[in-house]
Formats: C-alpha cells, structure tokens, sequence
C-alpha cells in the first residue's frame, strides 16, 4: 500500500475555471521523505490540501481524479477520521493554536478523541521533547516567539502519531539550527512516518529528503531522485526555485553529486573569481539605544544597538533570543504592563525611551511578518494618504501620488490593497510607512514565507531605500538573505548582542549561536 496514491486529479477552486493543481499520476511510498517546491502561487498548498483533506472537506471547489492516503479515500474519508493519520504543521502557526497553554494546546487532538488520560500525558511528553518544546510545559501560547508557536503546533500534530506528516514551509519561522534538529528526528522516525516537506529553500530540506518534487503552473514538472537533484538545478531555478550557486557550477563543472568542498577546489584550479556582496560604510549615526528589559523578574533583552544613515542591518538568533522584543521595544509597542523597560533610546541626541509610540512613529516604525495588519483602508490611494493626512501634509494628493509611482503602485491606485499580490501588498504597506515621514523600518521576519524572487524583490526594494538615506533593520532566518543584502549583521543569543560585524566577518563564527552561514558564503571563503 502506498502512503499517498494520486489519480487523474484536478482541483478547481469555487468560481474559477482552470484548475490550481492537475496531477496525472503521483505514488508516494510509506516511509518515503519527499520535498515539495516551486514558486509562490504554484499550486503547491492546494496539492497538500488534497493530501490531507483539507480540499475537499474544508474548501469549496470541483475536485475531480483520486487521492488515497494510506488506503483512505479523502473523498470518502471524514477529516477526523484523517487527521489520526495524516498530520500538517501550517504555514501560518498562530492560525492553528487555539488554546491556553502548551501543553494544553499539544493534548487538544488525543483529548478530543477521549484517549485515557495516562496515554494523553505520555504522548504529550513524547511530542514536546521531539518538538524541543519540553521547557516550555506551563508558558501560555499567548506569550510564545514566532518559533516556539511553530514547534508548539508541530508537537500538536505529532500526539496524533500520523503515519503522514505535511509540514508546509516548516523553516519559515523556526531557527536553522531547530530546524536540522527537528527533521533529524523526524528522519530517525523514517519506516514509520511519510515526510511531505513543502518549502521553497532546496538546500535546507535536501539533507532530509529522498525525492523532490517541482510544482510549476499547477503541474508536476520535475519527480527526481534526490541523487539527480543536479540534472534539476537550471529547471529548478527557471522555476523560481532558490538553488545554491555551488549547485550550478557542479553542473558546469560536470561534478555528479553537489558536493560544496569538490565544488570549491575546482573553482580555484579554474581561476573563477567570486567577490562577495558590496557593503557600504555609512558615516552618520542617527541612532544609540540600550536596552533591558524584564517579563515578571526574568531579563529576556539586555540590547545594545547603534543605526547608521542609510544602512541595512540584519538581526539574527536562534528561536526566543529576543529579536522581536527588541524590535517592539526601539518603537515603543510594548505593553508596558507586561514588561519593564529601562536604559535609553537616542535618536540624534534627543531621548525617546519614555516618549509614546505615536512620538517615536515621526522616526521609526515596527513592521510586522504580516505587512497586512498595517493596511487600514479599502483603496491604495487612501491608505498612502492617510499616512500624510496624519502628518498634516497639505499638498498630500501630489505626495502620494509620488510614492505611488516611486514603489510602481499608480495602476493599482483604485484597488483594494488587501486583494493584490503579497509583493504589491508589501510596497503599499512600504509607501505609507515612508508617507509617514519616518526614518527608520524595523522589519520583523519580512522573508518569512516568501519565494525566491519574492525575497529578491523584496532587498532590491529595501537597497533601494537605503540608497534615499533611509535606515532599515530586518529581524530574519535567513543567512542567504543577509549575505546578499545587509551592510552589517548582529547577531543575539539569549537577549545579549554575541556578534557584529560584515556578514561575512560574522558568518565566520556564527554557527556556535545556531546560524550556518549560507553556502554561497562558504563557496567564497
Ligand atoms: N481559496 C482559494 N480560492 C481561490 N483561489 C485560490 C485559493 N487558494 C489558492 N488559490 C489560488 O490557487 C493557486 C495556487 O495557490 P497555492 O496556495 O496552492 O500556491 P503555493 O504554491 O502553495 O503558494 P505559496 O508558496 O505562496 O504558499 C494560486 O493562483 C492561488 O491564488
Ligand atoms: N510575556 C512573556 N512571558 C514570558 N516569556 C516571554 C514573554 N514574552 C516573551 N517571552 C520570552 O522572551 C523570549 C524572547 O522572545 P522574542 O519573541 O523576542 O524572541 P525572538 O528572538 O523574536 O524569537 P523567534 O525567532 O522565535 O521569533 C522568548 O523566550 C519568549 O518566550
């Protein structure tokens, strides 16, 4: 019997007439580990939906063909007769969490199913410990980072103990260093679970996988064995997909297997010559801020941090090492309350640690993952001046109209924001930001969840910014991202700045605090 058995399948979302998905024929073995890629909007969500029943029992539409999991029709099958054994870890974690505590949270499957109490906590255990999660028995969901929300729903899904397990873009939020250890248990499980990995990153998974599987247009265009992932590596890009150089010029240099170490000695016998990024050195420093701050008691930021003028810098650390508080701190959007805050915050000399949020907007401003909870009108116009208004811009119709063309939003200027693309969506929440007047973005985890020329797009439009003097700061996992794009990397473990420095003087040592430096780093070191 198959783990997964696909047939003449085609789904149409309700009211459209081309299908999102069409698979001809797909077997999945059991105890096979397979990755799932291919750009944003490719139809790889909607075939994972069909895998565990989310389509057709969830979302309105015409499903035709077949899917069986391990023998269990999805048409035919309830979700909750499924969920026992097919499991998915979403994208989006906060979607998925619905109770108090962890432990409560990670229970909720096996206590809805009357499992006997003793067998619940057993299981519960099991699950927090392969989620990492263990020291996190008692905290509140409420008060978890990014990360651990993430593992808190992966644990949840693993009390169920599915044969199948769907983790779409598993390496969105949690820490590279949580992720290999997550999927290195999760491999040791191998012969009793089916991986369905969907992600964009090759390079991460790669280690973890036997197959990979390419959704282009809504199709199945590449089904590869892992070890002829190079015969792949140009489609795999044309696609959208990130490939690591060192992938390509294993190709070029005939090299069978992507082997980085083979890959860098032939690039030094064939004289290629491969610079890093340019960083620029900005000279006027706009920013000196310290920081600590403490959650009943406990010191989780004691934070130092100096901005430059047009500068872009990256902050990384692993899972709960207080990037996000940090970034809520410098704008003033902790609940004071819940936290205390002390030291201070200069921004060109003048003090704004005990200024409200409202005072520090005119400078700086927290962006959230999702740009969307900053949208607050039905029109794109509107909600790029809104932001003047506020600032009592008079001539605020000729100003947005400016910053519509700058970020190529002028065609849209009619629409509704929240129904264009997630990249137009981001340069709408970008223009008003700028609309505002301030100087400073701190953005949180804006890589997360995006495809390779979304995150392409997204440094251009940020180098672009710093160009204007603008100063930007990116909390992000994503080494390849920093190397690419940032002027400076500093690195935070447990609320303490550990490493600053050039990404690539950082990425040196920063495997120590969790971070592998990416590989088109060490293809040039
Ligand atoms: N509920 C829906 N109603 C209508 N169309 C949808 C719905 N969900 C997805 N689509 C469309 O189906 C296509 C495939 O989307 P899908 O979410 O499967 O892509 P994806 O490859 O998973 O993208 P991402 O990497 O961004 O998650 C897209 O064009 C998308 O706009
Ligand atoms: N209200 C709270 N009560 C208890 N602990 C808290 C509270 N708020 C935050 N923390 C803890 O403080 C630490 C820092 O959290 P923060 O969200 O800043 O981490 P992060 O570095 O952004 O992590 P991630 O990469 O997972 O998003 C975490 O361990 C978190 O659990």
């Amino acid at each position: 019997m198959y783990a997964v058995e696909i047939k003449g399948l085609q789904f149409f979302y309700l009211g459209y007439p081309t299908p999102a998905i069409t698979v001809d024929e797909l077997f999945i073995e059991k105890g096979e580990s397979v990755l799932i890629t291919g750009r944003s909007g490719s139809g790889k969500s909607t075939l994972v939906s069909c895998i565990n029943g989310i389509i057709p029992h969830m979302t309105s539409g015409d499903l035709k063909g077949e899917v069986y999991v391990l023998g269990k029709s999805i048409k035919d099958t309830p979700l909750s007769k499924l969920s026992t054994v097919v499991g998915t870890v979403l994208q989006d974690p906060e979607s998925q969490v619905v109770n108090y505590t962890v432990e409560e949270e990670v229970a909720f499957g096996p206590e809805n199913l009357n499992f006997p109490p003793e067998q619940i906590v057993e299981r519960v255990k099991e699950s927090m410990e392969i989620a990492g999660i263990s020291h996190l028995w008692g905290r509140e969901t409420t008060t978890l980072s990014g990360g651990e929300l993430q593992r808190t729903v992966l644990a949840s899904v693993l009390t169920m103990r599915p044969e199948v397990l769907i983790l779409d873009e598993p390496t969105s939020n949690i820490d590279p260093e949580g992720t290999n250890q997550i999927f290195s248990t999760l491999k040791d499980l191998r012969g009793q679970k089916t991986l369905i990995i969907v992600e964009h990153k090759v390079e991460r998974v790669l280690p973890f996988v036997d197959r990979v599987i390419l959704v282009d247009k809504g199709k199945v265009s590449l089904d590869l064995e892992k070890d002829e992932i190079l015969e792949g590596a140009e489609t795999l890009h044309s696609a959208g997909v990130e490939v690591p150089e060192y992938f390509i010029y294993a190709k070029k240099f005939g090299v069978k297997s992507p082997d980085l170490d083979t890959v860098k000695k032939l690039i030094v016998q064939n004289n290629v010559k491969l610079e890093h990024p340019k960083r620029r050195t900005p000279e006027n420093k706009i920013l000196t801020a310290n920081l600590r701050i403490n959650v009943k008691e406990k010191q989780i930021v004691d934070f130092s941090l100096d901005l430059w003028e047009g500068e872009l810098v990256a902050i990384m650390g692993k899972n709960g090492a207080g990037k996000t508080t940090a970034l809520k701190a410098l704008a003033g959007i902790l609940d004071t309350s819940e936290y205390s805050i002390t030291g201070s915050i200069k921004y060109q000399g003048e003090e704004l640690i005990n200024k409200p949020v409202w005072y520090r907007g005119k400078y700086m401003i927290y962006m959230p993952q999702s740009f969307d909870l900053m949208l607050v009108t039905n029109q794109v116009r509107k909600e790029i001046e809104y932001s003047l208004k506020k600032r009592k811009v008079k001539n605020y119709r000729e100003i947005s109209e400016k910053y519509m063309r700058e970020f190529g939003l002028f065609e849209y200027r009619d629409r509704d924001p929240t129904l264009l693309s997630m990249g137009e969506r981001r340069r709408v929440a970008m223009a008003s930001v700028l609309a505002s007047g301030v100087k400073i973005m701190l953005m949180d985890e804006p890589t997360s969840g995006q495809d390779y020329s979304n995150k392409m797009s997204l440094g251009k439009e940020l180098r672009q910014l710093t160009d204007k003097g603008y100063t930007v700061v990116v909390v992000t996992h994503d080494s390849k991202f920093v190397y690419d794009f940032a002027d400076r990397l500093i690195v935070i473990s447990d609320g303490k700045k550990v490493l600053e420095g050039r990404p690539e003087e950082v990425f040196i040592s920063s495997s120590r605090y969790g971070i592998n430096p990416p590989s088109d780093f060490l293809l040039r070191w």
